[in-house]
C-alpha cells in the first residue's frame, strides 16, 4: 500500500466529509475460538440481549469477471457474500467482508445472528436475533447451498417434526 502524501489523501486525513461517517459499532467481549468442529469461530463472552449490533463491517465489492476468473478459483471464495451489483444493474456478484463478518460461522438451525446489507455505504450490520447467552457461538444461516458437511447438521432423529414457516424471517442469507 502506498504512503505517498498526495492531495487526495491529505482530503481524506483531513477528514472533509464528516456528514459521510458511520460509526462502526462493536460488541464487546467477544472470543474468537480457533479448533472449534467448524474451524474458527466466534463466540459470546457475555450474555447480549436481542437485537444488539454485534458488528458492522465495511465489504470490498467484487467486479464479477474478476471474481469468476481469479477469486471462486481460491479459498477466498468461502468467505465471499453474495452482493447485488451496484448501480442498481440486474444481477449479483460476491463481495470480502473485513472484520468479525468473515468468521461468523453457518447453523442450520440456531442462526442467533442476523445480517442486513447497507448497500449505500456497502457495510453488512450483524444484529443479534434473541438473547445470545455467554459463552454460546455466534452463528448466521448462509442459506441452502452449503459447501462443506454441516458440523452441526441435525441427525434424522433430531428432526423436527413440524418447521416452523418463519424461522428464516428477517434474514438476509447466501454466503458464496
Ligand atoms: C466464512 S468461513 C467461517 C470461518 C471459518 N470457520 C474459519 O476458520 O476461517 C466459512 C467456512 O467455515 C466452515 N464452517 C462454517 N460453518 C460450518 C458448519 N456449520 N459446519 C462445518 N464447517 C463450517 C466451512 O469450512 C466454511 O467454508
Amino acid at each position: 500500500m502506498s504512503v505517498a502524501n498526495t492531495n487526495d489523501e491529505r482530503m481524506l486525513a483531513d477528514n472533509s466529509h464528516p456528514g459521510d461517517k458511520t460509526a462502526l459499532s462493536r460488541h464487546a467481549p467477544l472470543h474468537l475460538v480457533s479448533n472449534t468442529p467448524k474451524g474458527r469461530g466466534i463466540f459470546a463472552g457475555q450474555d447480549i440481549p436481542a437485537r444488539t449490533v454485534i458488528d458492522t463491517c465495511p465489504v470490498l465489492v467484487l467486479d464479477p469477471q474478476e471474481n469468476v476468473a481469479h477469486i471462486e478459483k481460491t479459498s477466498l471464495y468461502h468467505y465471499t457474500y453474495n452482493w447485488p451489483l451496484p448501480g442498481g444493474k440486474a444481477g449479483k456478484t460476491q463481495a470480502v467482508v473485513f472484520g468479525l463478518g468473515s468468521m461468523f460461522n453457518h447453523s442450520t438451525q440456531d442462526q442467533n445472528v442476523g445480517w442486513t446489507r447497507d448497500l449505500e455505504h456497502q457495510l453488512i450490520v450483524y444484529r443479534a436475533l434473541r438473547p445470545i447467552a455467554e459463552g454460546e457461538e455466534l452463528c448466521i444461516s448462509y442459506g441452502d447451498h452449503l459447501t462443506f458437511v454441516d458440523a452441526d447438521a441435525p441427525s434424522s432423529s433430531e428432526l423436527p417434526i413440524e418447521q416452523p414457516e418463519d424461522v428464516f424471517a428477517g434474514l438476509e442469507v447466501e454466503m458464496g
